[in-house]
């Protein structure tokens, strides 16, 4: 995995309801996110991952997105979807590894326990959202640290991956011995390059990259200020 070190990659995602829903159109994007000089792939779905291997032959970090009744989980929630994640051949699984309790009522401890005896050989990516939870995967072996839900789960609503210059990942980085990749609302290039200075081992971009619908929203919601000052 040193190809990741130092490195972008750039999460390549759209839901259902979003406006570029389309395996073919997360492989262009792959496609130009390696034009641009992209290292990595983080995709979300088997049919994605597919196309986008057609396009592209940098290493992915596979997810499966699927809601069940009895869980907030939602990021490779069950051994469902990681069996379908090891057919489909990716170089990393990451999953949710808040402690919230997964589908099924099982926890992130046995559930660990059950993917790494199943699967020996695949690296696992922990998608965390705070100080404790990066210290309780890395504990539990988990090959990448990632704080991909910083902000979105109950216990860490309140926190911001940038407050007080990254607080939260110099604190994961303090704390955990395996490589930490920053993720989330990593949205401009000098906050990439920060967090790589601050030790990171690698950067996932996502919306501000690959979301149209996102980034035009930040332009709409900037100009308008000016707007409302002058109507004011
Ligand atoms: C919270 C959640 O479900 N995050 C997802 C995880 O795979 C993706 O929707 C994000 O786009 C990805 O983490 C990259 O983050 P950002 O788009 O902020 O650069």
């Amino acid at each position: 995995m040193e190809e990741f070190k130092n490195q972008l990659i750039v999460s390549c995602q759209a839901l259902e309801d979003e406006p570029l829903h389309s395996s073919y159109i997360m492989s262009k994007m792959a496609l130009a996110a390696y034009q641009g000089g992209a290292k990595g792939i983080r995709a979300n779905s088997v049919e994605d991952i597919q196309a986008i291997r057609q396009e592209v032959s940098l290493p992915i970090i596979g997810i499966i997105k699927k809601d069940y009744d009895d869980s907030d989980i939602y990021i490779t929630p069950t051994i469902q979807e990681v069996d379908e994640l090891v057919r489909a051949g990716v170089d990393i699984i990451a999953l949710d590894a808040t402690n919230r309790l997964r589908p099924y009522h099982i926890t992130l401890e046995a559930f660990f326990k059950q993917i790494k005896e199943k699967y020996p050989q695949q690296k696992w990516m922990a998608d965390c959202s705070t100080i404790e939870e990066a210290i309780y995967a890395d504990g539990l072996g988990f090959d990448f640290i990632g704080t991909t839900l910083v902000g979105y789960t109950p216990e860490s609503q309140h926190l911001k991956i940038e407050h007080n210059d990254f607080e939260i990942i110099r604190s994961i980085l303090a704390r955990v011995k395996h490589p930490v990749i920053a993720e989330g609302n990593i949205d401009t290039p000098q906050k990439a390059r920060r967090v790589l200075e601050l030790g990171c081992y690698s950067v996932v971009v996502g919306s501000i990259i690959t979301r149209p619908q996102i980034i035009t929203q930040r332009f709409v919601k900037e100009m308008r200020k000016e707007s409302e000052k002058n109507d004011g």
